[in-house]
């Protein structure tokens, strides 16, 4: 067993990815004397979702956008900082905040990928470049990287994000030493017409799609998060992302499973040949992501132990695949669904419903939402229970086309869907034109969103059949957490709350709450140093939904300060941040343009949501600027921050490739409005003794 012991070497703590660790010293009978041994501030203010690494007592982890930490591990001492030199126009083509999720360390090095696509090798002792790659293709796609790297032998590999744009997935692998490149493998074709496909194993996938495919807009299927190396069949698991444009009526028209989108392909470390793949939703439409965590692990499946990958994708199934071949074991729904009611075991494929998800037939409220049954958050897998543990959301999104398909357009969204989460369906539903309205209400899955709502829960699952053996909670549907279990029988799950929850594995009993005043998203990790064991977890609220900062959130009531939480027996009390000051009206915005009139402040409005609105929720405890709380001197700067890129270093980009001064014109006009608005409800509500609260919008649309 390498891993998880003293040491958790590896992201997902062992080979297996498991996030389980053998450690004991920490059990049920002294949960209550746990307490802080120290905290790291890391200086940021957005998402936190790398799990740490420790080696031989030094801890190795990732932050914002790249930036990578070797501290202490039993001291917090800072050992080296690593900030990279990141190009924020990036953040045009980041769907989901600047956030890392890990570190790979291997011979003396800590590999980290930049959010601007350039992937690291630093000296572990010194933090010092050793060599860098441009991963990027020259494509000139928007083209990201938030995942952590992983180690194949003597390669890395590194995969990016940016389906919601205009990017083709890939993976590529370099020397470890060298930092060359050794092969890159494109998870999707390219436009037939340009020649051969650029990888062998393309060839078999260009047959499943349209040969008029949207090629411009790039495919997707870009692999984002999990990327694992199984060293027992010399294989790499690539978990692929959802298709762009989302619907496959705009994509591929004639149809097609759209090869290798959202699907397990296992690479050869050596060649990047495709060994075999297993593909979870064929067609995708959904943003179904498969790039979720998988855990290599041997279950008994007919009186034979057998090597399998367990692997809760954004689609709703727990899959349960053989590591030798690819094929089915077992698939069963851990939530509702209804893009598919079951998967056939003989086949491998989905039974699709596309009568209640094929939008483009029309709205349709379909299960999973866009976020997933299951996102990024680590799930663990104890080898003693055999249950997984981990975050599950039963939620559904409404989706729709827009009204005309939007022309296309380089570095900027191009999913071609509008989608609103199930919580805000029914407010935002007399808002939608009439014959809208009516379409939405008479869907059956209406009635069940009205019914049922939106259920977010930490879970015992058996992977197998999928059954759930106990449930805890969740604050809301955003409240999703990576999960850590120990064999001492505990599950360690954190909250946006800002607390840090134990729980008995086998009873789902709660045994001990800590609260740190800090949302914590990303799994806790756990190690040894000098007989003492630890309990890390990085904390800061982020990530998908990182505009909309929910009441009762820790970030609401604290901020978003982010830092790194160690614990031990016998440690201190975890310091609490200060408390926000109260919520002030908006501040008086000046007068409207006199050119202003009301075509074009919806016209502002129209433009905002399709290409602001990703991460301006407009909230006055958004994590970005709330717009509607513009000082003079912001609104004066506008046109050069929005055209000209006055605020790149902070991580606003400029526009002016795709926006005319008239455009941002018309999104200022509407921001004035916007703002005269609620500064007038405002100051009303102050004035009633009321507390200025803003209304939660989540509406996530391009048109
Ligand atoms: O299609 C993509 O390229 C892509 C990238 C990412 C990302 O890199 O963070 C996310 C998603 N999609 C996505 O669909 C999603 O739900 C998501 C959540 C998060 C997060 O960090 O919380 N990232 C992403
Ligand atoms: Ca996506």
């Amino acid at each position: 067993e390498v891993g998880a012991g003293a040491d958790w070497p590896l992201s997902g703590g062992d080979v297996g990815g498991t996030h389980h660790s053998r450690l004991t010293q920490i059990d049920r009978s002294n949960v209550d004397r746990i307490g802080l041994a120290w905290e790291y501030d890391v200086g940021t203010n957005r998402g936190l979702e790398a799990t740490p690494i420790v080696i031989d007592g030094v801890m190795y982890t990732s932050g914002v956008a790249g930036r990578a930490y070797a501290l202490n591990a039993a001291t917090g001492a800072e050992i080296w900082a690593f900030t990279p030199d990141v190009d924020m126009q990036v953040n045009r083509t980041v769907c989901c905040d600047m956030v890392n999720r890990g570190v790979a360390v291997h011979d003396g090095k800590v590999f980290v990928g930049a959010l601007d696509g350039v992937l690291y090798a630093l000296d572990a002792a010194t933090g010092a470049i050793v060599w860098h790659a441009d991963t990027k293709d020259g494509s000139g796609r928007g083209i990201n990287i938030t995942g952590a790297p992983e180690v194949a032998g003597d390669v890395v590999i590194i995969g990016n994000g940016g389906a919601e744009y205009d990017v083709r997935g890939y993976v590529t692998a370099y020397d470890v030493e060298s930092g060359e490149e050794r092969w890159r493998f494109y998870t999707v074709p390219r436009d037939p017409d340009l020649g051969p496909q650029d990888h062998p194993d393309l060839e078999a996938a260009v047959g499943t799609w349209d040969p008029e495919s949207r090629w411009d807009i790039g495919g997707g299927g870009t692999p984002w998060d999990a990327i694992h190396y199984d060293p027992e069949f010399d294989a790499v698991y690539v978990g692929t992302g959802n298709g762009g444009p989302y619907h496959r009526a705009l994509r591929s028209p004639a149809g097609g499973d759209n090869l290798y989108l959202s699907s397990i392909v296992a690479l050869d470390p050596e060649t990047g040949r495709v060994k075999w793949y297993y593909q979870e939703t064929p067609g995708d439409s959904w943003d179904y992501t498969a790039t979720q965590p998988m855990v290599l692990a041997e279950l008994e499946i007919e009186g034979e132990l057998t090597p399998v990958i367990l692997h809760a994708p954004k689609n709703g199934f727990l899959y349960v695949i053989d590591r030798r071949d690819g094929s089915l074991l077992a698939a069963n729904p851990i939530v509702y669904t209804n893009w598919a009611d079951s998967i056939d075991l003989e086949t491998g494929r989905p039974n699709f419903t596309p009568e209640a998800a094929d939008y483009s037939q029309g709205p349709r409220i379909v299960y999973p939402a866009s976020p997933g049954a299951r996102n990024w958050h680590p799930i663990s897998f104890d080898p003693e229970t055999g249950l997984l543990y981990g975050a599950v959301l039963d939620m559904a999104n409404l989706y729709m086309l827009p009204p005309e398909p939007d022309p296309f357009r380089g570095r900027a969204l191009n999913s071609q869907a509008g989608l609103i989460f199930g919580p805000d369906i029914a407010g935002i539903l007399p808002t939608l034109p009439p014959p809208f309205q009516e379409a939405i209400a008479a869907l059956p899955a209406f009635e069940r969103v009205q019914q049922e709502g939106s259920v977010s829960e930490l879970r015992a699952i058996d992977p197998l059949t999928g059954e759930t053996r106990w449930a805890h909670r969740n604050l809301n549907w955003q409240d999703r957490a990576g999960a850590l279990t120990t064999a001492s029988g505990l599950v360690f799950y954190g909250s946006i709350d800002g607390n840090l929850r134990i729980f008995d594995r086998d009873t789902g009993e709660l045994l001990r709450t800590i609260e740190t005043g800090t949302a914590i998203i990303a799994a806790p990790m756990s190690y040894e140093v000098d007989g003492v064991q630890y309990v890390a977890v990085m904390a800061a609220w982020g990530g998908g939904g990182y505009p909309f900062v929910p009441h009762g959130s820790a970030p609401y009531r604290y901020g978003n300060q982010g830092r790194i939480l160690v614990f031990r027996l016998d440690g201190a009390e975890v310091p609490i941040p200060e408390e926000l000051p109260e919520i002030e009206p908006a501040p008086e915005p000046p007068v409207q343009f006199a050119d202003a009139t009301p075509a074009m402040i919806a016209r502002g409005q129209t433009v905002f949501f399709q290409n602001c609105g990703i991460c301006h929720s407009n909230q006055p405890r958004s994590i970005t600027p709330d717009l509607r709380r513009m000082q003079p001197g912001t609104h004066e700067a506008f046109d050069r921050i929005v055209l000209e890129g006055l605020l790149v270093p902070n991580g606003m980009p400029r526009w002016d490739d795709i926006l005319s001064p008239a455009d941002v014109h018309a999104i200022h006009a509407w921001l004035i409005a916007s703002q005269a608005e609620t500064r007038r409800r405002e100051l009303a509500l102050q004035r009633a003794g009321e507390p200025l609260d803003a209304p939660s919008s989540t509406i996530l649309s391009n048109y």
